[in-house]
């Protein structure tokens, strides 16, 4: 009987499989037609034969990308000549890049402007190395531990306050006259880093005076580190130099390297200074054994990074002040509250909230690295989409501070968002990342969080400003009048007056 009934089944299994063979065959071909091999590039504007998007940069890339990304969406493609450039402008695209894909995306694309003339000297770099090597491990443990830790910080106050004070007298000699306000955080901020490489000030603020024309250096070098070099997007121009920019690079590099070469040369020959307790990063690279050329790229870095990025937060945030003049009285409110003697010092910080959200505020409106420049080591999925190897991956940092689905009234200046909110700029909050986030976030966050709330506090406490002439502080157009104000834009100038306590 159960035999019977085995072969009954047996005998119409059969055919059925037969029958239902090719159906499935065909099931699973079209099946695998629809699902593509690859994820597609994520979507972007239509490239022009041989120049590809080229012309879609415009002045300021940063706004041209994010006007695309409303268009495309948050992960966007563009084909620059015959290089591939991937930009993300939400919140979710940056940690997809920064977090998830932190190790694939960690590489740095480096402009052949900014190549030094031998392949190794970009490896002594940590802003330029172009991936995450040993070397680069080192230099930033160099950093960690050396210079911004928590405590390294706090061995620092002593010098910030100095080179403050001396800012303030400096403001008090200026009164009712015309003030550069980017000029005098960049002496500052260049002499607070002088101090902590070589025990010495760069800069005289009330004279021209500087060491090795470092002011004029700097503005070079960023001027022509964000001017777009063909050769980035046409391996046939490589080497040529047709823009002249790498040329002017390299001198302002050499100019620079030699008076740091004096500077190190003196401190070598000083008796006794490998015994002595390390008074600055110079001793500090000296006991471990660092060459010239890595000690000047070294503090190369320091200062190439850490002034511009300082000095314009400063500059935003004293014209988001004028612009909003209840804002700055709720500034000075505090300060008349919280500070009780003729400067601000670095224990005062924690105390100024109201203060430390206009930071905040002017960092999410203004970051000053506007466009953070990774490149992909191998193809990667983000978002559903493929990343192909060798990539420029970027985090448009700008848009992320002005999404309208991630902020409240976007585009207003409004510090209270940030007074019930526990959100910080330290690279865990993907909405405000001023800093990037993941193995390549600023090293010099400490640095800047301690100068950028003091110099401010320092320049409003104890001083009114006024803007000069005519101009009524409703007009100051803050998107498109000062941006990188370094470069050809108008700088902030402003009249101080002593307040009368
Ligand atoms: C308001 C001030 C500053 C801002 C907003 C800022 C922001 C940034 C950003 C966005 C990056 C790129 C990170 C990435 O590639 O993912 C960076 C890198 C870097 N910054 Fe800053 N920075 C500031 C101040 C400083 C200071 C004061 C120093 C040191 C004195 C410094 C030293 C560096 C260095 C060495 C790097 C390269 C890190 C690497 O490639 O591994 N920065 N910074």
């Amino acid at each position: 009987m159960d035999q019977m009934t085995f072969s009954t089944q047996s005998h119409l299994l059969y055919p059925l499989v037969l029958l239902l063979l090719p159906l499935l065959f065909i099931i699973l071909r079209f099946h695998k037609s629809t699902l593509p091999a690859n994820p597609p590039l994520p979507p972007g504007p239509k490239p022009w034969p041989i120049i590809g998007n080229i012309l879609s940069l415009g002045m300021k890339p940063h706004i041209s990308f994010a006007k695309l990304a409303q268009v495309h969406g948050p992960l966007i493609t563009l084909q620059l000549g015959s290089q591939i450039m991937i930009i993300g402008s939400s919140p979710k695209a940056a940690r997809e890049i920064l977090k998830t894909h932190d190790r694939v995306c960690s590489a740095r694309h480096v402009p052949h402007t900014l190549h030094t003339k031998s392949p190794e000297s970009n490896h002594m770099s940590i802003v330029w190395a172009s991936e995450c090597t040993e070397k680069w491990k080192y230099l930033r443990t160099i950093c960690r531990t050396e210079l911004f830790s928590s405590k390294a910080i706090e061995s620092q106050a002593n010098l910030r306050e100095d080179k403050l004070k001396e800012m303030v007298r400096y403001l008090g000699t200026k009164e009712g006259k015309e003030v550069n306000i980017v000029e005098v955080a960049f002496a500052t901020i260049i002499n607070v880093v002088s101090g902590l490489c070589f025990t010495k000030d760069f800069i005289q603020l009330d004279d021209e005076k500087e060491v090795g024309g470092m002011k004029q250096h700097i503005r070079t070098i960023m001027e022509v580190g964000s001017a777009p070099n063909f050769e980035d997007y046409f391996p046939i121009l490589n080497g040529l130099d047709v823009q002249g920019l790498h040329k002017k690079f390299l001198e302002c590099v050499r100019s620079m390297f030699a008076s740091w070469d004096v500077l190190i040369k003196e401190r070598k020959e000083a008796e006794n200074s490998e015994k002595s307790t390390p008074r600055d990063v110079l001793d500090v690279l000296l006991a471990n054994r660092f060459s010239n050329d890595e000690i000047n790229h070294f503090i190369f870095d320091l200062f190439v990074a850490g002034s511009d990025s300082t000095s314009s937060t400063v500059e935003w945030l004293m014209a988001e002040l004028m612009k909003n003049p209840e804002v700055m009285g709720r500034v000075r409110e505090e300060l008349a509250r919280e500070i009780n003697s003729a400067f601000v010092r670095d224990s005062d910080l924690p105390r100024l909230s109201y203060l430390n959200a206009c930071v905040k505020e002017t960092w999410r409106l203004h970051p000053p690295a506007s466009l953070v420049p990774h490149r992909a080591l191998e193809t990667c999925k983000i978002m559903n989409y493929t990343i192909p190897k060798g990539s420029h991956v970027c985090v448009n940092l700008w848009a992320l501070g002005r999404d309208p689905e991630t902020w409240e009234d976007p585009l207003t200046f409004n510090p209270s968002r940030f007074l019930d909110s526990n959100i910080d700029f330290k690279g865990n909050d993907f909405e405000l990342i001023p800093f990037s986030a993941g193995r390549r976030i600023c090293p010099g966050l400490p640095l800047a969080a301690a100068l950028v709330p003091l110099i401010v506090a320092s320049m409003v406490h104890g001083l009114d400003w006024y803007l000069p002439g005519n101009i009524c502080a409703t007009e100051l157009d803050m998107n498109e009048k000062f941006g990188i104000t370094l470069l050809k834009e108008q700088p902030l100038v402003l009249i101080p007056k002593m307040r009368k306590q």
